[in-house]
């Protein structure tokens, strides 16, 4: 003969030991079983708890309680019932579709960032490379394009010359400005095993959050396609540059993945700024007459 259904408690359905605890949702409400719980417990949970059994058994999943802080056994009606859950606990035990599609990324990020980090430190596994890497990181920086550009300007005797490099100086400052806002407002660490060991740095690049070496990647690399006119080997070459920084910020532990590729994608827009406000004899023309008395 088959045994009866049983509750949580251990009793057979419809034989509750106190037939107040028989309320619509809970374990002991005969005629539904278990399967009935679920499905009424998953649609209260957006509603009021108003029916403490149900406030109790649904506290029962939850993280907290499940570490054994709450004694489901031996919770009788003469126990005074625990107080309703709080608005936050139950938006806990339904987060939202966007909340776990972000925290899996944030976590495959890590992850992945961990496991790309191969030049982190001389005794790595690719440690060897490490001076390479830093030789790369040197070639992406902030100071020598910013001084490379002024030389340049100095030393151009062409209109068209300078028009080109007095927009890619507009460029670099305002990609500087733009990552170092953007850094100071979400002021996310670098991975654990970055060592802060970089030339010249600002107070914002203690954060790593967007990767301004990816940004200045993306925006110079498609500034030079764009105003250039190279070989195709020479264009390859470029973009080649680009991917391989911001390939080496993160294995040189200095950077997460999520900061690098939306370090590109900002430099790419950053470019369609510059772009948009390309500056010209004709629309500032201070600027050029400025320049030329020099
Ligand atoms: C030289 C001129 C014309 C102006 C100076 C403007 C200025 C304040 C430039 C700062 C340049 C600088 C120190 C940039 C920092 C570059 C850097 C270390 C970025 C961090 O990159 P990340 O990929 O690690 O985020």
């Amino acid at each position: 003969m088959p045994s009866p259904r049983r509750n949580v408690e251990g009793r057979p359905l419809g034989t509750s030991a106190s037939s107040s605890s028989s309320s619509p949702g809970s374990p002991a409400h005969g005629g539904g079983g278990g399967s009935r719980f679920e499905f009424q417990s998953l649609l209260s949970s957006r509603a009021p708890v108003a029916d403490p059994t149900c406030a109790r058994l649904r506290a029962s999943e939850s993280p907290v309680h499940r570490r054994g802080s709450f004694p489901l056994t031996g919770a009788g009606p003469s126990q005074a019932p625990p107080p309703p859950l709080p608005e936050e606990d139950r938006m806990d035990l339904n987060p939202s579709f966007l909340g776990i599609a972000l925290r899996s990324l944030l976590a495959i990020d890590l992850w992945l960032s961990k496991k790309l980090g191969v030049c982190a430190g001389e005794s790595s596994s690719w440690g060897s490379v490490r001076p390479l890497m830093k030789l790369l990181e040197i070639s992406g920086h902030g100071i020598p394009w910013l001084l490379g550009t002024l030389y340049c300007l100095s030393r151009s005797d062409s209109w068209a010359g300078r028009e080109v490099l007095m927009n890619l100086l507009f460029a670099l400052l305002l990609d500087v400005l733009l990552v170092a806002l953007l850094k100071g407002l979400v002021r996310r660490r670098r991975p654990a095993h970055n060592q802060m060991d970089m030339f010249v740095t600002l107070s914002v690049d203690k954060y790593s959050f967007p990767s301004g070496h990816a940004t200045r990647a993306a925006l110079v690399s498609r500034f030079i396609l764009n105003h250039l006119v190279l070989a195709i080997p020479l264009r390859v070459l470029v973009v080649l540059w680009a991917f391989i920084l911001g390939l080496s910020r993160v294995m040189l532990g200095r950077h997460n993945v999520t900061d690098v590729a939306f370090g590109f994608f900002q430099g790419y827009m950053q470019y369609s700024i510059v772009d948009y406000c390309w500056l010209s004899p004709h629309n500032a023309p201070v600027l050029f007459v400025l320049w030329n008395q020099q």
